[in-house]
C-alpha cells in the first residue's frame, strides 16, 4: 500500500471525530490535504464545523472544499485538532515543520482541547531526529543563532527555496538542524527556545493525545 493510500485512510479515520458544531484546527502539509477533502466532503453531507487554517496553504484548501474558517482570534479554542508529522515516536512525541509551518501549527496544538496527528507508516521512528528538526528564526538574528547552533554541534542549514532563502508565512526564516546524537529533547527544547530571535521549534514533546497511522489498508491507533 503506498505512503499516499496510507495517509488518505488515516485522514479518513480522523475526520470520524470531527462533530456537528466542532471548531476544528486544520493542519498543513500533504496528509493534512487529505483530511481537509474529506472534511469538505462531509461539509456537502450535512457535517456543521468551521476550521481555523494552520497556514495560508491550509487556509485556501479549506475554502476550496467549501469549509467556513475562523481566525484563531475569533476560535479561541479549538475542540479538536487534526495536523500531519513529518516523524512521531512511541512518547507520542513529534518533529513537525517540513512544510515550514511549525508555528502556527504549535500554537493550533496549544489552544485545542484535543490533539489528533495523522501520519503514514514511514513517519513512525523508535527515535526522533532522522528528520532534520526545523527551528523558526526571525531573519535579523538568524546569523547569529547559526554561529550558536553551531557551536551546539547542530548543524543548522538554513532553509533555502528556489534559490532564495525560504520564508514562513510569518516572514521567518527556517534553520534545519541535526538533533540525532541528542538524548534529552525536553532540555534541547528549552535550550533552544531560550536562545534570542528563535520563535519556535518544531519539537513537539507533550500536545498529542492520539495518533493515527495508516499501516497498509489498516489505521493503527496510538494513546497517550
Ligand atoms: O510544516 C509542515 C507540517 O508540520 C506538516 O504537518 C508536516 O511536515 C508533515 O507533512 P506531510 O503530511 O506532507 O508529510
Amino acid at each position: 500500500m503506498s505512503a499516499e493510500n496510507e495517509k488518505w485512510i488515516a485522514a479518513i479515520a480522523s475526520a470520524e471525530y470531527v462533530k456537528n458544531g466542532m471548531l476544528v484546527g486544520l493542519g498543513s502539509g500533504s496528509t493534512a490535504a487529505f483530511m481537509i477533502a474529506e472534511l469538505g466532503k462531509r461539509v456537502a453531507g450535512g457535517l456543521i464545523m468551521k476550521g481555523v487554517p494552520s497556514s495560508d496553504a491550509t487556509a485556501r484548501l479549506a475554502k476550496q472544499a467549501g469549509i467556513s474558517l475562523l481566525s484563531l482570534d475569533e476560535a479561541g479554542t479549538m475542540d479538536i485538532n487534526i495536523d500531519g508529522a513529518d516523524e512521531f515516536d512511541p512518547q507520542l512525541q513529534l518533529i513537525k515543520g517540513g512544510g515550514g509551518a511549525l508555528l502556527r501549527e504549535k500554537i493550533l496544538a496549544h489552544n485545542s482541547r484535543f490533539n489528533i496527528i495523522i501520519a503514514d507508516s514511514g513517519k513512525e521512528v523508535e527515535r526522533l531526529g532522522k528528520f532534520q528538526l526545523p527551528i523558526e528564526t526571525i531573519p535579523f538574528a538568524t546569523q547569529t543563532i547559526i554561529a550558536e547552533l553551531e557551536h551546539l554541534d547542530l548543524q543548522p542549514k538554513l532553509r533555502m527555496k528556489n534559490d532564495e532563502v525560504y520564508k514562513t508565512d510569518e516572514n521567518n526564516y527556517i534553520l534545519d538542524v541535526d538533533i540525532f546524537q541528542k538524548d534529552d529533547l525536553k532540555e534541547l527544547n528549552t535550550l533552544l527556545i531560550q536562545i534570542p530571535g528563535v520563535v519556535e521549534t518544531g519539537l513537539f514533546l507533550s500536545s498529542t493525545d492520539l495518533v493515527l497511522v495508516g499501516q497498509g489498508n489498516k489505521v493503527a491507533t496510538f494513546k497517550k
